[in-house]
């Protein structure tokens, strides 16, 4: 039987007796990641202190196991719920290894000692973050992405029920962000954990929520499955992306388009435009694009960055109006970029796109690389 494993019934957080965010409705299943995102200030690191009892609610209340969380004693908390936060932890004198090995605690007897099998344990989270290698190196000589895969390691070895996560990527290049996604995923699909974890990376959120929570910095919360809350304009106005734009479906941002009247046409498709269209946007030239079909990979960058984008319906030859359409556009321009897109049956009508621009007299720049760019369109 599926079973909710945190969940929160009215509840208001806040400091100092005024509330930041209330009707804070959550819950979590064994086996599912939740992940918290939302901008710099909007509460999600108070909502997750009120979770792991750092904090109290002002109202309203959290269950674990449908047990208040006020109720578990904190041997009892520890044993299902670990944590890892982003703030460094004091500790004197003591390795890597000393540190994991923390996560033992609430299973060790009175005087902390670990038994053989809680040392086989301390290993194997050290191996599961890639962290064997510096064990024995002190905890307050690491780097901050070292310490973050420690902390991990040390949450890891708790055995939990239930995995709390603050920003634990901040730190991370790629190889170890996408491990510890990696690790979070075989924690919740194979150990049956709950996960909850806040994250600045929306594309990685995207991809290992089960369930997404937006913290808006107006105090607004919304709650859904990742390709309902995964929407161009959701994102755009929940973190206000004014200075450029973000695309959900593949998961990258564009900064903002440049300003004034184009005189530059892009003949691009298939991928030969997007350096071109990040180098005019870099120079500051606005430009136009065309024809592209809206499921071309160069669609969303020209639709990001462009002035104008000349499409043709998916799957269908290019028309008789798109090609006119996209030689007014070249009428109104100066230089023509060939981005040197494969010509076929169906987008055939761009090579004549191209050889209007030839009669028309225009500048051609056939695969320009990108210091002939820099030196037509700012002379140096
Ligand atoms: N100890 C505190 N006392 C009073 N206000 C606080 C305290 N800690 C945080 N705040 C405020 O609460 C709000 C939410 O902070 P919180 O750290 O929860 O945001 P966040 O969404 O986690 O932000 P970020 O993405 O920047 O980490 C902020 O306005 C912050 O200034």
């Amino acid at each position: 039987m599926e079973q909710i494993y945190v969940q929160t019934e009215d509840l208001s957080v806040g400091y100092h007796g005024k509330v930041l965010l209330s009707d804070i409705a959550l819950k979590v299943k064994k086996g599912e990641i939740l992940v918290l995102i939302g901008p710099n200030g909007a509460g999600k690191s108070t909502i997750i202190k009120n979770i792991i009892r750092e904090m109290n609610p002002i109202s309203g209340n959290i269950y674990v196991k449908g047990r208040k969380i006020s109720d578990f004693t904190s041997k009892e908390y520890a044993k299902i719920m670990s944590v890892v936060l982003t703030e460094k932890i004091k500790t004197e004198m003591m390795t890597c290894r000393d540190v994991v090995a923390m996560g033992r605690y609430p299973y060790t007897n009175y005087f902390g000692r670990l038994t053989k099998e809680d040392e086989v344990i301390v290993n194997e989270s050290l191996k599961k973050v890639s962290a064997l290698d510096i064990a024995e190196n002190d905890f307050s000589q690491i780097s901050d992405g070292q310490r973050q895969r420690i902390m991990l390691a040390r949450a890891i070895c708790q055995k939990p029920e239930v995995i709390v996560l603050d920003e634990p990527t901040s730190f991370l290049d790629i190889r170890h962000k996408i491990e510890l996604l990696d690790i979070l995923q075989e924690m919740a699909v194979k150990d049956n954990v709950a996960v909850i974890v806040s994250l600045h990376e929306i594309e990685l959120a995207a991809k290992i929520a089960d369930y997404v929570m937006c913290v808006g910095a107006d105090g607004k919360i919304e709650f859904g499955r990742p390709e309902k809350i995964f929407t161009d304009d959701r994102i755009s106005s929940l973190y206000g992306l004014i200075h450029g734009t973000y695309n959900c479906m593949y998961g990258s941002t564009e900064l903002k388009k440049p300003e004034g009247t184009p005189k530059v046409f892009v003949a691009g498709g298939a991928g030969t435009g997007v350096f071109i269209y990040r180098e005019l946007q870099r120079l500051g030239i606005a430009f136009r694009a065309g024809i592209l079909y809206e499921n071309d990979c160069d669609f969303p960058v020209a639709k990001a960055l462009a002035s104008e984008v000349i499409t043709e319906k998916m799957f269908e030859p290019i028309g008789k109006d798109t090609f006119e359409a996209a030689c007014r556009k070249i009428d109104e321009s100066d230089y023509v970029i060939d981005t040197g897109c494969p010509v076929g049956q169906m987008n055939a009508m761009l090579k004549d796109v191209l050889e209007y621009a030839a009669e028309k007299k225009k500048i051609i720049l056939k695969k320009p690389d990108i210091d002939t760019l820099k030196s037509l369109f700012t002379g140096e």
